[in-house]
């Protein structure tokens, strides 16, 4: 089946970029016809809808940075789209230029465009090397390359664009200033999502992705669902909260944990965590980008749990038939 895959367009975002890895890793052996299909979205929600409504297969979509943390939109689409699961993860190392319009100089530029992830990520710089430029939003680093590049002369003139070395020379920008970034190394994590639910199997160095509601208004609510995860020997690698959005002070848990929903673990925690939370969202178990296996204390290893299950089951076998003795 040829595949159709969204992303945060245009060409050369570093979404677009984290899509073409993730490709490239899946080797096959392709003739021009049954090349995949690479679609550009202005945002990950119109991306996320196309995928909802089968217009697409597949979607990457930033999830979290090292230095800004989690992409809230992303987290909010994902966290409110049902039916959609995340199959794989992708890291990309984050590195930023200043472009302009040939001709333009450092000195000449009053406003500067991009992401506001990655204007967060430069704002050091800005304001080191160009405290009075405005700083204005684009709805992605190559958007502000791209509108840039095709802008008049006169609506060029002083403006520059925040985006990927690659964006630049794609959209024949200058390069006035490179690595602009305030954090050397920074990386930010893709993930990739489907429409149906098709669970890649456990590798063994897995992450499962869940968005948690705590029961409203109860002392100890976040603490009881760290501890079902303690409790089960599951690693949390990222923990975030995000406001449901029906009032002041709601607040849900998007969660990175280790492990896989085939480790019986993840779903002893997972179970725990139905019966006392009144809403888990499971967003998929897929492979860690970085291969790392999970370190698994041997109290909660698979052939602990199926040695405890064995040994409640023998001692149910136990049990005399008839009237129990509560009744
Ligand atoms: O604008 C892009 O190029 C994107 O792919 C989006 C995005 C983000 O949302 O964080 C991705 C990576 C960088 O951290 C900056 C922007």
């Amino acid at each position: 089946m040829l595949m159709r895959y969204g992303f945060l367009g245009p060409e050369t975002t570093f979404t677009h970029q984290a899509l073409l890895q993730a490709l490239a890793q899946t080797p096959r052996t392709r003739t021009a016809e049954d090349a995949p299909e690479l679609r550009p979205f202005p945002s990950v929600a119109a991306a996320t809808t196309a995928l909802v409504e089968g217009e697409i297969d597949a979607i990457m979509a930033p999830i979290e940075n090292s230095v800004e943390g989690g992409v809230s939109g992303t987290l909010d689409v994902l966290a409110a789209t049902k039916r959609i699961t995340i199959v794989a993860e992708q890291v990309v190392p984050i590195t930023f230029v200043l472009a302009a319009r040939p001709g333009t100089a450092l000195a000449d530029v009053r406003a500067v465009a991009s992401h506001p992830h990655a204007q967060a990520q430069v704002q050091g710089w800005i304001r080191a090397h160009l405290p009075n430029a405005a700083v204005e939003p684009a709805s992605s680093t190559a958007a502000a390359a791209q509108s840039l590049a095709e802008a008049s002369e006169e609506e060029a003139h002083g403006r520059a664009a925040v985006c990927s070395p690659l964006a630049a020379e794609h959209f024949g920008l200058d390069i006035l200033a490179r690595g602009i970034e305030d954090n050397r190394g920074a990386q930010t994590r893709f993930v990739l999502v489907t429409r149906n639910h098709r669970i890649p199997p456990r590798t063994g160095a897995d992450k499962t992705t869940l968005v948690v509601h705590l029961a409203h208004n109860r002392a100890g609510a976040l603490l009881e669902m760290l501890e079902l995860f303690n409790a089960n020997g599951v690693n949390l690698s990222r923990i975030e909260s995000r406001p449901i959005g029906d009032a002041l002070g709601r607040y849900s848990f998007s969660l990175d944990v280790e492990g896989h929903l085939e480790d019986r673990r993840v779903a002893a925690a997972l179970r725990s965590l139905h019966r006392v939370c009144p809403v888990v969202h499971y967003l998929g178990s897929y492979p860690r980008a970085d291969g790392v296996r999970s370190t698994v204390a041997e109290a909660t290893d698979d052939a602990a749990y199926d040695d405890a299950r064995a040994w409640v089951d023998a001692l149910s076998e136990m049990i005399t038939p008839g009237e129990s003795a509560g009744e």
